[in-house]
């Protein structure tokens, strides 16, 4: 397995570009956790143009979370150019299971086979077809309560599934890690693990044909600057901006030392 200290050397060497749709509320977040990560982002969603940027992006991320028909619309057009292109593509299906309309999109965009799909339990659980305690974006349920979903949807899918929590999970069906790390903190902070989405994209482009590894790494990127920014952070807001810089100050070796990978 490649590990993530080496996928982050390479990331740093050669910024990748990473086309992300992304909502509203993570707009900014994102594109400042790429540019801290060492990716280089860019926010194209338009119908007209998100095909032909998918072909020169390293990698796309697609994200649901504040969805309208336009977006939808530039969403499949995305997935498109980036598959005729043969790039990596990130599912975050954000509350996927709270209204018609965005299970409709959820599974109009699923059946597009994406490369990743990354969630919080909720809705992971529901992704997988099962009853989850989620009513909006933030997870209500244990995570360990995903693994099971999580496995079934990577092998129903063909994509390996990482889900987020308090130890985060990641499997594509066969084999499967657990990655323990982070803050409690952090689900405090909006727009977190839509920003993960975005790096896990970043990875994907660093290593296309290892889906598994790069969603593993990126995983372990937030474990590690998480738990370095929350050792002196009295709160979100610090939090936050602590984040940013420890991503920043991220090196390979710090990776190496602190990044926990464990057999599930
Ligand atoms: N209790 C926790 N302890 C440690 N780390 C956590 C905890 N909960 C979440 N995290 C970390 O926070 C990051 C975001 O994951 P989370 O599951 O909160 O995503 P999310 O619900 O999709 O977020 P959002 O929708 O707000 O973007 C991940 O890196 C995850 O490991
Ligand atoms: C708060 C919020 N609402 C829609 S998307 C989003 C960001 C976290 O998922
Ligand atoms: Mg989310």
């Amino acid at each position: 397995m490649t590990s993530p200290s080496l996928l982050f050397a390479r990331m740093r060497e050669t910024a990748p570009l990473v086309q992300c749709i992304t909502n509203y509320v993570a707009m900014n977040v994102a594109a400042n956790v790429l540019l801290a990560a060492g990716a280089s982002p860019a926010m194209v969603h338009a119908e007209e143009e998100a095909g032909e940027f998918a072909a020169i992006a390293g990698a796309l991320t697609v994200n649901i979370g504040t969805l309208s028909p336009a977006w939808v619309a530039g969403m499949k057009a995305a997935v498109a150019g980036a598959t005729a292109a043969g790039r990596p593509w990130v599912f975050d299906p954000v509350a996927h299971f709270a209204t018609a309309f965005r299970r409709q999109a959820a599974a109009e965009l699923l059946a597009l086979r994406p490369t990743i799909i990354r969630g919080n339990a909720s809705e992971v659980i529901a992704l997988g077809g099962g009853t989850s305690a989620g009513k909006g974006v933030d997870s209500g349920d244990p995570i360990e309560q995903a693994e099971d979903a999580a496995r079934q949807l990577a092998l129903a899918k063909g994509a390996v599934v990482a889900v987020t929590g308090a130890v985060d999970f990641v499997t594509d069906g066969a084999r499967a890690v657990r990655i323990p790390g982070g803050s409690p903190l952090m689900p405090k902070i909006t727009a977190m693990g839509c920003s993960l989405t975005a790096l896990v994209g970043a990875y994907a482009a660093i290593a296309p044909d290892q889906p598994f590894e790069a969603a593993t790494a990126a995983l372990v990127t937030f474990a590690v600057a998480g738990e370095s920014a929350a050792r002196d952070a009295s709160g979100p807001g610090s939090l936050a901006v602590r984040f940013l810089d420890a991503l920043h100050g991220l090196t390979a070796a710090d990776l190496e030392a602190g990044g926990r990978v464990l057999a599930a």
